[in-house]
């Protein structure tokens, strides 16, 4: 951020502990806090998770600055208790310092987070320029779906930048630093006159600056994505000319201002150049046509992953009409596209599965000889795709479905009220609901809406255990939280005893299908 000065640290030195944490070194410092490195209290040991600590400071401050900066830390406990999503760090607690005996600590707020490894602005000044980050795509897309979680529930980033993105263990990939978050009041909402020079739209300079603050609307965070994925895909490289960060924004200007064109980088290839153009829309108006939920089906769409070891790239959940293999499910068309390096698009699919080969060769691939059905194959191989951590397969989630309705999409348990193919209960659906098959709305008896949420609200489970150092046997766990509930399970520390059976009968299924 674009902050008067960067705090020197608190200190507190290793062993301090708060609540039920105990400091062990100092990470860094940003411009209202300092950020440390902890573990979790166990018998009276800091033996327990790693997290990171970040206090907000307030002294140091003129008061007219402390007030506005009281607000950023109010709203930085707000929306990172709220914040619930894989791609947004998570809180575990917000704690109010009391030390009376150091009164640079005492009453200060320290949020307990995930601990990251590092920061993509750290990837990105290790790596040289004019290169794509190893890990480019996936971590987009990781950005964009957190994003889009954001801006479904009413909420800005306001601060969208490399420093602000976290890469945590298990190639984790966090949006992080809600100081600036707000939540809309219609279609804008107000910051405090904040954020990075060289993330914020061309707009940003003229708008008002009033009692409440600077304006800003969702399009301000459609901006800094385009910027960012320009960097990003470029090892670091800004979309404007310049050596400073003034000198890039007024470049920035003078193209919204028409007197200047839009000159990305040469190396960027098709689809990711006309996503960062539409993206970077020099006024929020012309910007506003892009949302980011429809951006971050964009950058899915683009996110082509290479298996190690395979020939064969991951096809990428992409709908383009006229090079699809669909699969009529339920009276709706799925359709879902093969990418090979070398062979054209549109390489046929195997009628016998409905399965690329490129698909087949996934690891966790439904088997040609198993009794998923066979129009569910697609499906099911397009809905795990949606998730990039190893254990949410296909033959994961066909178990998992067997299980829940023998692959049924009229099943129903009135008693419990959970209905469909995926064993829904519709209120559970509809904070996780995908739009599974595109059409427009988000149906729990729509097989593929049901079994795209499912992949999604696995998937979630799965870095939730993750998160929670519980790593073995991950897919009774899935299953399990599946049943239950991500709490009952990281309560219990594994598979409760109450869903044993149906994790038992879900471990045969899968068990089935891979050997
Ligand atoms: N959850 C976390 N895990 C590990 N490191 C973190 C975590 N949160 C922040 N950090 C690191 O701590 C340092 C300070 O972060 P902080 O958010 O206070 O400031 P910043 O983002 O660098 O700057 P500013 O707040 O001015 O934008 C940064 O190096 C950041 O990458």
């Amino acid at each position: 951020m674009n902050h008067p000065h960067t705090t020197p640290p608190l200190d507190p030195a290793p062993g301090y502990r708060i609540a039920d944490w105990e400091i062990t070194g100092l990470i860094g410092s940003g411009s209202w806090g300092s950020v440390y490195a902890a573990k979790k209290v166990v018998d009276g040991a800091a033996g327990g998770a790693a997290v990171a600590i970040k206090l907000l400071r307030t002294d140091l401050l003129t008061p007219g600055q402390r007030a506005s900066m009281e607000e950023l830390a109010r709203n930085e406990a707000r929306f990172s208790t709220e914040a619930d999503h894989p791609h947004l760090v998570r809180t575990h607690a917000v704690v109010t310092l009391g030390d009376p005996g150091r009164p640079a600590l005492d009453g200060m707020t320290a949020l307990v987070m995930d601990r990251a490894e590092r920061s993509l602005q750290d990837l990105l000044a290790a790596g040289g320029s004019g290169r794509p980050l190893p890990d480019a795509e996936r971590i987009l897309s990781g950005v964009s779906a957190g994003l889009a979680h954001m801006h479904q529930h009413g909420w800005i980033h306001a601060d969208l930048k490399p420093a602000n993105i976290l890469l945590g263990p298990e190639r984790a990939v966090w949006l992080a630093d809600f100081g600036l978050t707000v939540e809309l009041e219609g279609t804008h909402a107000y910051v405090p006159p904040l954020g990075s020079l060289d993330h914020v739209p061309p707009e940003w300079w003229s708008e008002r600056t009033g009692i409440h603050g600077t304006t800003v609307r969702k399009t301000a965070d459609i901006w800094a994505f385009g910027v960012l994925a320009h960097q990003v895909l470029t090892g670091g490289l800004h979309p404007f000319p310049g050596s400073t960060a003034r000198a890039r924004s007024l470049a920035a200007q003078a193209y919204a201002s028409g007197s200047a064109p839009l000159r990305l980088e040469d190396s960027l290839e098709p689809g990711w150049r006309k996503l960062i153009v539409d993206c970077l829309a020099p006024d929020h108006a012309s910007r506003a046509a892009l949302d980011a939920g429809e951006l971050s089906r964009r950058v899915q769409a683009l996110h082509v992953e290479r298996l190690p070891g395979s020939r064969y790239r991951r096809p990428a959940v992409l709908l383009v009409s006229g090079l699809t293999a669909c699969a009529a499910v339920a009276g709706l068309a799925v359709a879902f596209v093969p990418f090979d390096d070398k062979d054209a698009p549109g390489k046929p699919t195997s009628s016998a599965t409905g399965a690329t080969l490129a698909d087949t060769a996934l690891p966790g691939a439904i088997p040609a000889d198993s009794d998923v059905p066979v129009t569910l194959r697609p499906v099911i191989t397009d809905a795990a795709k949606r998730c990039t951590d190893k254990e949410v397969t296909p033959v994961l989630l066909a178990a998992m479905l067997k299980a829940e309705s023998g692959f049924d999409p009229k099943a129903s348990r009135s008693a419990t009220g959970e209905h469909g193919i995926a064993m829904w209960t519709p209120a559970v659906f509809k904070a996780w609901a995908v739009d599974g098959d595109r059409d427009g709305d988000k149906d729990y008896m729509s097989p593929p809406d049901a079994i795209a949420t499912m992949a999604v609200f696995t998937c979630w489970l799965d870095q939730r255990f993750k998160q929670s150092d519980l790593r073995e046997n991950l897919p009774g766990l899935i299953a399990a939280g599946y049943r239950t509930s991500d709490r009952t399970v990281i309560e219990a520390g594994g598979v409760p005893k109450s869903v044993r059976p149906y994790v038992d009968t879900v471990l045969a299924h899968l068990r089935d299908y891979t050997h």
